[in-house]
């Protein structure tokens, strides 16, 4: 007998949300530009990037708002859109796609009361099922006093609430908020986030949710993906994004650091900050690259000491809570390679300095990333 040799590969998740080389062009604007993506079910992704980058139109092409000139949205395993790539073009309308949208305004209707505009999508429900998911959603959002007011009689953390379970009443699939939390009051957004988090968890719902603010990607997401003129630059997890940019345009869009120019070797780098070794960095790249200096690595010394010599100049000065805040600029004297010199390199520190006071400042060692400022 020959025994029968089976390799089992390990069971993958299947994608709930994939998106297949999505490109929209807005009267000959191209806005996506062959973007990828995929998610998990129960995933929720915080989508950064500058205004205009193209997250409102990808979350509309998602909801079926707007039609793909090229490209696949596919849903739970159904095709929902598709443009070119072996096929004509396919669309199912927003409202057979099971994806529920919030809005930044929450779009609530006026003039319906908050159980009104919760059971609002749930008309193919027979009356007893509605009056049990609503009343489970009002106990959920703990909306169960406000039943019978209309929008205008609650707080914008209420209407948050409403907006949310109104969107969650009929059970979709995927959930895309288009910054949920920008009409929230700064202190209650954090609470807010939180309890908002726990149960789109408590529910496994997937869901997309576009901000500005890096800290609410941190808050309420499990992953975070940058976009860039209709691009996906990077996905990943919060932290990863944030500790392994992946391009320049991703650490400085997100602020990670400020930037150092530096002319490296293979084995050492030469900036106006000094020379400094990176003999045992995995980073590679040889000649003019920016270095992503966060301000904890970076060093005042004194000029008291006499090996310490002044390299910088305070541009700029600013009280925060971390202490002072300050710019830096190089001195020109020390730039005989003007394409080293540097304008506005962030320093944290306790001690007072004056505005054109000069100072010496020195990198620790730590891991070096280095970037050209085109990838
Ligand atoms: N219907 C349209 N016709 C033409 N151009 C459009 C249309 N809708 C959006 N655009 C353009 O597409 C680009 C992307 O817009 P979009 O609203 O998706 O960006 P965004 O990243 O959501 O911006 P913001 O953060 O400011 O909301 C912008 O340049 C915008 O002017």
């Amino acid at each position: 007998m020959t025994a029968l040799l089976t390799t089992q590969s390990p069971i993958k998740p299947i994608a709930l949300l994939t998106i297949e080389q999505l490109s929209i062009t807005l009267q000959e604007k191209v806005v996506l530009s062959t973007l990828d993506l995929s998610l998990d079910e129960g995933d929720i992704l915080g989508l950064v990037g500058a205004s205009g980058c193209g997250k409102t139109t990808l979350l509309n092409a998602i909801a079926g708002f707007s039609k793909p000139t090229k490209g696949k949205v596919i849903i739970d395993g159904h095709l929902l859109s598709s443009n070119g790539l072996s096929g004509g073009e396919y669309s199912v309308p927003a409202e057979q796609r099971q994806v529920g949208m919030i809005f930044q305004d929450y779009a609530l209707f006026p003039h319906l009361t908050v159980k009104e505009n919760i059971a609002f999508g749930l008309g193919k429900l027979g009356r007893a099922e509605q009056l049990e998911q609503i009343g489970h959603l009002l106990t959920l959002l703990k909306l169960n006093e406000y039943r019978d007011s209309y929008i205008h009689q609650l707080s914008g953390g209420q209407q948050q609430r409403v907006a949310i379970a109104r969107a969650l009443a009929p059970k979709p699939k995927l959930l895309l908020l288009d910054e949920p939390f920008s009409n929230i009051d700064a202190r209650l957004r954090n609470e807010l986030m939180v309890e908002i988090r726990q149960l789109l968890k408590q529910f496994k719902m997937t869901a997309i949710f576009v901000t500005h603010n890096k800290d609410e990607v941190f808050t309420f997401a499990d992953k975070m993906a940058v976009m860039a003129q209709g691009k996906l630059l990077q996905l990943d997890a919060p932290n990863i994004v944030c500790q392994q940019p992946n391009s320049y345009q991703v650490a400085d869009f997100l602020q990670l650091g400020s930037w150092l120019p530096c002319q490296v070797n293979s084995a050492n780098v030469h900036s106006l900050l000094g020379d400094f070794d990176i003999a045992n960095s995995g980073d590679k790249q040889t000649g003019l690259a920016y270095l992503l200096v966060k301000p904890s690595k970076l060093q005042l010394n004194s000029l008291v000491d006499k090996q310490n010599i002044a390299n910088a100049q305070v541009e700029y000065i600013s009280v925060t809570e971390q202490g002072y805040h300050y710019y830096l600029s190089s001195l020109d004297g020390l730039a005989k390679d003007k394409s080293l010199a540097f304008s506005k390199l962030s320093l944290y520190s306790d001690i007072a300095l004056s505005f054109k006071q000069k100072v010496a400042v020195s990198i620790k060692p730590h891991d070096f990333l280095f970037f050209n400022k085109n990838n």
